[in-house]
């Protein structure tokens, strides 16, 4: 009866390429309802703050079905950039601030200096500030400016998030989890694109079909970017509320 592609593959799920989501960004920035969003297509309004979570959901990136691992932080402040460990397991960053809290746009700069830094100089973080932030220097990811269902409260200017995603040759999107379902949708399944776009350019020349002998992020950090990245996308929608969820 059921004709989903992905629930007819599910005999196979250890065969499929999984793809590592880190979900980062400053506390209350809606990580959480974001995430959830794209899980289970509902919003919910408040989730434990204490701990982080981890989910696997089956998706669909370029006609082939895939494993996100998604891992929601949760930062204990605006300080907090997260463990190394959680930055080396991620095969690509949801980078998320809050239209309405220009300091979580700023946490957003802060998090990619640091990766920067660990790329560079080990594991011993300390001169963040020294490091410039070239496009050069990009990882995958994708930057989303969350809570845009309030507007009239916005700190942080469309162009500036602009700006940061053409900076690290990204996709960007303005959203609201509390209102939107498939903006979000779109941000994990550009995210997961760009993670197969590494994928295939840092792929030895004789390969099996398994995906599962990936680079580490950090091994592809160290590569080059072609320049036939994304660019930097305005997705950009104030949709209708669609908390009534499609039946699915
Ligand atoms: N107006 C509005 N509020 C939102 C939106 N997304 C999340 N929120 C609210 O923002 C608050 C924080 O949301 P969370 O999803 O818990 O944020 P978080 O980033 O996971 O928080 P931490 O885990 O503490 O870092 C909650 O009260 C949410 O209801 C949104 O799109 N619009």
């Amino acid at each position: 009866m059921n004709s989903s592609p992905i629930k007819g593959i599910r005999r196979k799920k250890s065969l499929l390429s999984e793809i590592k989501v880190l979900v980062v960004g400053g506390p209350s920035v809606g990580k959480s309802a974001l995430t959830v969003r794209y899980l289970t297509k509902r919003y919910i309004g408040e989730y434990d703050h204490q701990s982080e979570n981890r989910y696997k959901h089956e998706a669909m990136i370029n006609g082939e079905p895939v494993i996100f691992e998604i891992l929601d932080t949760c930062p204990k402040s605006d300080k907090d950039l997260l463990a190394v460990d959680s930055i080396q397991w991620a095969d690509g960053f949801l980078l998320v601030y809050s239209i309405l809290d220009k300091a979580s746009f700023d946490y957003i700069q802060r998090f990619r200096r640091h990766v920067l830094e660990i790329r560079n100089i080990g594991t011993s973080p300390g001169k963040a500030d020294q490091q410039p932030a070239t496009a050069s220097n990009t990882i995958p990811c994708v930057l989303v400016g969350n809570k845009a269902d309030m507007v009239h409260l916005r700190q942080v200017p469309t162009h500036e998030g602009e700006q940061l995603a053409k900076e690290m040759e990204c996709y960007f999107a303005e959203v609201a989890a509390a209102e939107q379902v498939s903006s979000i949708a779109d941000a994990f399944v550009e995210l997961g694109r760009e993670v197969h776009s590494v994928r295939r350019r840092s792929k030895p020349p004789i390969s099996s079909s398994s995906t599962h002998s990936t680079p580490s992020l950090f091994d592809r950090m160290l590569g080059s970017r072609s320049s036939a990245s994304i660019g930097s996308i305005r997705a950009y929608a104030r949709g209708k509320s669609d908390s009534a969820l499609p039946k699915d």
